[in-house]
């Protein structure tokens, strides 16, 4: 899995592999010049629009200049603005990569830009070494980038983005965020989202060994990562091997999430499903998931399951069973929905719930769980506190959802599209991670591999239907998702 570093720690990492790989800081420097321009490749702009460089003083800025020559290179009509003064210290790359900026490719003070031109705008004004607010002198700069209306591409970081803390200050609103090397924290929050636009990790060559010194508690959690996390199971596997799992969900008029999350497990691949619903409305969901069996029982036997899952659509008055749930329970359970507000506003349960268990909550039963956050840090930071304290995982649903662990990792998730926030997608996923949990999957890797599937089966069912994606369809693409990273 892939560090999250600090932009502290960037200097560092660069070190590292300049001394490993026997390269210059400079060569690496070109190295993410080059990654950017086959991500550009790639995208395939207009190629008569003209090309407007923004270039700091510093690295980020270096990179620019070696952007500038580059697209230049493959044919692009390309202009550099420069954001400091004339005569201004560069940093050593950024010097010479500008000295390297061939005569086609006309450089202009920023002051000069007439944003009413169509083209594309690169900002490779500041990256990671802006370390607090952007100053008073560099605010028009920004202004002046947000001003244009076309295509805007940030280098490593939206200029007067903070790398890793929250930023209050003005900042470049990107369409695109071409990343070097792993994602920067604050790329990931959800309140950054509008200013980074669509992110793009760019390799530049640093193998993941190369990090392993580099303490940190972030993990970006990519396709690779996840075939290793499933259990393979052979020709001679049965049922029993694929896990029985029951599901404690629904009630009159919301028998939906009990179909959702049911038909979810049998789709992730549990041998047996049962539903515990109330007994009136059994009805629903035996005639819409025949292969689902139902139990109206209360009193039954909760360690007879592989693995359960409780709480879509329970209702708010099932205190009493979701406390007998808990404390009968010897195995990690997934708890989401009503069982998370039931625990919220009963926190004398949380001890009860069984070590090592997956609580799903949405961000306004999270907010019932833990309290208010000031931001996502903040969010992130309690949701950490609380999984170590009660030693549970959580997961923190929305774009890059993060999977907390109860070591105090956190994982960000790259799968997913927006095209999920549509009702019933947490049923399905509360139904996966329960299977996984009854296939004998150890909950980090239940966790891990529900929510990656989770989102690349969303992913797959907004190709075909955008914004008309509803749960169900993502049920219906799990199966495509195993074919996908062959899992067997
Ligand atoms: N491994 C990697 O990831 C690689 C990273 N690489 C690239 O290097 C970038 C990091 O470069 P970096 O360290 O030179 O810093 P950078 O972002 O250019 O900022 C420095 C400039 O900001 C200015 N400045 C500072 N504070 C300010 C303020 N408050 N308000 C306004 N201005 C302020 C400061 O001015 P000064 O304080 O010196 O007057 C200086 O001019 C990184 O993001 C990536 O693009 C690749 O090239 C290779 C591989
Ligand atoms: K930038």
């Amino acid at each position: 899995m892939l560090k999250i570093l600090s932009g502290d720690q960037v200097k560092e990492l660069d070190r590292i592999h300049i001394q490993n790989a026997g390269i210059s800081s400079h060569e690496l420097m070109e190295r993410a010049a080059l990654s950017f321009i086959s991500w550009w490749k790639s995208m395939e702009f207009p190629k008569n629009l003209p090309v407007f460089v923004f270039c700091g003083a510093g690295n980020n800025g270096g990179d620019g200049f070696a952007i500038a020559r580059l697209l230049f290179k493959e044919g692009w009509e390309v202009q550099v603005f420069r954001c400091f003064e004339e005569g201004s210290v560069l940093s050593a790359d950024a010097q010479k990569n500008l000295d390297w900026v061939p005569e086609g490719v006309l450089i202009y003070d920023w002051k000069e830009f007439n944003s009413s031109r169509e083209g594309l705008l690169i900002d490779s004004f500041l990256g990671v070494g802006l370390k607090s607010p952007i100053r008073n002198s560099a605010v028009p700069i920004i202004e002046c980038m947000n001003s244009f209306p076309g295509t805007k591409i940030s280098i490593d970081l939206p200029s007067g983005l903070l790398a890793d803390s929250p930023t209050f200050g003005p900042r470049v609103k990107a369409d695109f965020t071409v990343t070097f090397a792993f994602p920067k924290l604050a790329l990931l929050f959800p309140e950054n989202s509008s200013f980074s636009g669509k992110m793009v990790l760019a390799d530049i060559g640093i193998s993941e060994s190369e990090y392993a010194s580099f303490p940190t508690s972030y993990f970006f959690l990519q396709e690779k990562d996840i075939l290793s996390r499933h259990r393979v199971f052979g020709q001679f596997a049965h049922k029993g091997d694929f896990g029985k799992v029951a599901l404690v969900a629904g009630s009159k008029g919301k028998m939906g999430a009990a179909i959702l999350c049911s038909k979810a497990a049998l789709r992730t691949g549990s041998g047996l499903v049962t539903a515990f619903v109330p007994e009136d409305e059994r009805g629903i969901i035996q005639s819409a998931v025949p292969e689902v069996m139902c139990e109206f029982d209360e009193n039954t036997d909760w360690n007879k399951f592989d693995a359960l899952g409780v709480g879509p659509a329970i209702g708010l008055d099932k205190k009493d069973l979701l406390q007998d749930i808990l404390k009968a329970c010897s195995k990690p359970i997934v708890l989401d929905a009503d069982a998370i507000t039931l625990i919220a506003s009963n926190q004398d349960l949380i001890s009860l719930i069984p070590k090592n268990s997956i609580l799903t909550p949405h961000l306004g039963e999270l907010e019932r769980l833990i309290g208010k956050s000031t931001d996502h840090l903040d969010r992130l930071m309690k949701v950490k506190e609380f999984c170590m304290k009660w030693q549970l995982n959580l997961l923190i649903k929305g774009a890059y959802s993060v999977l907390s662990l109860v070591d105090g990792r956190q994982l960000f998730n790259s799968s997913g599209t927006q095209y999920m926030a549509t009702a019933g997608a947490g049923d399905v996923l509360t139904g996966m991670l329960t299977s996984f949990l009854g296939q004998g999957y150890a909950p980090e890797n239940a966790l891990i591999c529900g929510v990656y599937h989770h989102g690349k089966a969303g992913e797959l069912a907004g190709q075909q239907n955008r914004r008309s994606t509803i749960a169900s369809d993502i049920s219906e693409n799990i199966g495509k998702t195993y074919t996908l990273l062959n899992v067997l």
